[in-house]
């Protein structure tokens, strides 16, 4: 289930005086079962590029392959496409528009053909996975908190069974708890699933926690797309962009520059603190 981009250009009102190229010469590839992060400044083009990956925008040239078949060839299924690659938008909650949960999480598959039975199972099965109590499936999906609306619309996406899901930014605006429920609901169903997960976030921390390999994008052009522990190692040029890397890198440059014999790859507070322990525990040792 690998997605592949070759040469991707998107122009939005082309020919007209707003006119704005928003990709340029994309070329990317994401095999089956990772967990890619996207980042970048606003702007450069985040939105536009994952809207491309279900076939939502076409691009104006370029080719996507989605296991290795060309989306754009006459006679591509893009219905298909788009139940097996399902985006999550910023702020999913504003498009929860059913009377009930349940019925909310069942539109999808319906859309798909499934008869009523099979879909209210299939929407309880992905209600379950994203962790929402059975007591909220009959409740007004304006009755839910920010971070349940949020579960209620990853369930309508997961119901139609993706084998990859692309999330825009599907923390923002909650709380730090919220934040870390979502994600680590996120991590989890990545696993169970086998799920390829690509995901639009603001966060340099998050991305380092969850994410296999990090895009980052500058002005509608792929700028990094690494580990992440090899972008955060461009720090510097990352700060000229206006980015920054996680609050630990920069410590442990500190580190180092004050003579303490860390490695400079951590980019996770429990990384960080091991490698620290390690180079104190040497110092130690070294005046004993
Ligand atoms: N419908 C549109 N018409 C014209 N220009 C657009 C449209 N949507 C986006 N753009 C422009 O295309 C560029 C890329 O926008 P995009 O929304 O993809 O960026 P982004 O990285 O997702 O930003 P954010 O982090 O703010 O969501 C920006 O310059 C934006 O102004």
């Amino acid at each position: 289930m690998s997605i592949k981009l070759e040469h991707l250009n998107y122009i939005y009102s082309p020919g007209t005086a707003y006119e704005k190229q928003a990709l340029k010469d994309i070329c990317l590839e994401i095999p089956h079962g990772e967990f890619v992060g996207i980042i970048g400044h606003t702007g450069s083009g985040k939105s536009t590029l994952i809207q491309h990956l279900n076939g939502l925008i076409r691009a104006t040239s370029g080719t996507i392959y989605y296991n290795g078949e060309d989306i754009y060839k006459e006679g591509y299924d893009m219905k298909k496409l788009r139940s097996q690659v399902g985006l999550v938008f910023q702020y999913p909650e504003h498009q929860l528009f059913e009377v009930d949960v349940l019925s909310d999480v069942c539109f999808g598959p319906k859309n798909q053909g499934f008869s009523p039975e099979e879909c209210e199972e299939k929407a309880r099965e992905a209600l379950k996975l994203v962790g929402l109590k059975e007591k909220y499936y009959k409740s007004s999906p304006f009755e839910l908190s920010g971070g349940q609306k949020r579960r209620a619309a990853i369930a309508g996406v997961l119901a139609m069974d993706p084998n990859v899901l692309v999330l825009d930014e599907p923390t923002a605006g909650l709380d730090p708890k919220g934040r870390d429920e979502i994600l680590d609901q996120i991590a989890y169903l990545h696993q169970q699933r086998d799920m390829t997960v690509i995901l639009v976030s603001h966060s340099m921390e998050d991305i380092a926690k969850y994410a296999d390999r990090l895009i980052v994008m500058n002005k509608g052009q792929v700028l990094y797309n690494d580990r992440p522990k090899m972008v955060f190692s461009h720090y510097q040029e990352l700060e000229q962009i206006g980015l920054a890397a996680p609050q630990v890198t920069y410590i442990m440059h500190d580190l180092k520059e004050k003579g303490f014999d860390v490695k400079v790859t951590a980019t996770t507070v429990a990384e960080a603190a091991e490698e620290i322990m390690q180079a104190v525990q040497a110092r130690r040792g070294r005046k004993e």
